[in-house]
């Protein structure tokens, strides 16, 4: 779903929050088909980052709305690995538990690939378990489940009618959260894939070559529209903040792209927020009732 504003040069905004709306509707329906299992979600937050709570918070009650059951596990900031580990194993016993997150970042000096790594695989719908990576990064295999933000966007380009196939896209930035596993969900969609980061020389003049730019940065406002090809789609899944003294918070969220500059020369971009944000949730419970479903389908056999 995108707009476009008629006769004003701009190109179309990708709705986000509308096209996460649907996805949540089809889930919805998706659940109450269910006829032995009400599929079941665990969140692990550890510490009182705020951002991490509200995150958390959003997802139970996305959780209720469509129908899901939610189990949270609180640990505080000083919690241990072993922990942590122990709270994530027994969950992974838990039959009413289908899937698992663990939010991140976890605290400092916390080894997270450790923490991941104990997800039961058919539990793991973060998409972060290295074995569901590792199975995203090989030909011919599929994993379990893959990362949400990433799954959040290619959804976006799909269901805004973007052809991804022989399509030149650009991914800025190389996290194991976001920039990698978007990279290898282009390429599955057969798009021709360049991964940049921190190190690469000329970064404007690589993304000019882009028919879709994925922005996964984490830097305010760094892709520029002299930096576009003009009709290109882009995925901005920044999220920075901004100063901003005309709000009561003092700043404003805006993504890794200058939103109104690339405007006038993309056809489509996402804002921030109100873009790849709302996907994240979306995609998450996806993959938690898919987890269930297969629960009730492996059930009656
Ligand atoms: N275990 C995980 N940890 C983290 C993930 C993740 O996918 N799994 N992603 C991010 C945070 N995140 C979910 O956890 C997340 C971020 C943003 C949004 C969102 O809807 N953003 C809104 C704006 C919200 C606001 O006003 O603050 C938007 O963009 O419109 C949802 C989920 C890191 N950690």
């Amino acid at each position: 779903m995108s707009s476009q504003e008629e006769n004003d040069g701009l190109g179309g905004i990708i709705d986000g929050k509308a096209i996460a709306a649907e996805i949540r509707a089809e889930i919805r329906n998706d659940v109450s088909s269910l006829s032995s299992v009400i599929p079941g979600l665990a969140t692990v937050l550890v510490g009182e980052r705020k951002d991490s709570a509200t995150y958390v918070r959003m997802k139970i009650k996305a959780c209720s709305e469509c129908g899901m059951e939610s189990i949270h596990r609180a640990l505080p900031a000083d919690a241990t690995e072993g922990d942590i580990i122990a709270v994530v194993r027994a969950l992974n016993e838990d039959a009413c538990v289908h899937g698992i997150l663990v939010q991140l970042p976890l605290p400092d000096g916390i080894n997270e690939e450790n923490v991941l790594s104990e997800i039961s695989i058919e539990k793991d719908v973060d998409g972060f378990h290295p074995l569901n990576i590792g199975k995203l990064a090989m030909r011919g295999r599929e994993p379990l489940f893959a990362p949400c933000t990433p799954r959040g966007c290619i959804e976006l380009l799909k269901r805004s009618g973007v052809e991804i196939s022989g399509k030149e896209a650009v991914v800025v930035g190389r996290s194991n959260i976001v920039g990698l596993p978007v990279s290898l969900l282009l390429m599955h969609e057969n798009a021709t894939v360049t991964i940049t980061h921190s190190r690469t020389v000329d970064l404007a003049s690589v993304v000019r070559r882009a028919d879709i730019v994925v922005a996964a940065v984490g830097r305010t406002e760094m892709v520029k529209a002299d930096w576009l090809k003009p009709g290109c789609v882009v995925i901005d899944v920044g999220m920075n903040s901004k100063p901003d003294s005309t709000r009561k918070s003092g700043y404003r969220l805006v993504g890794d792209v200058d939103f109104e500059g690339c405007r006038k020369k993309a056809s489509l971009v996402t804002p921030v927020p109100g873009g790849v944000g709302p996907m994240t949730i979306a995609m998450l419970l996806r993959n938690c009732a898919d987890a269930a479903m297969k629960c009730e389908k492996s059930a009656a056999q």
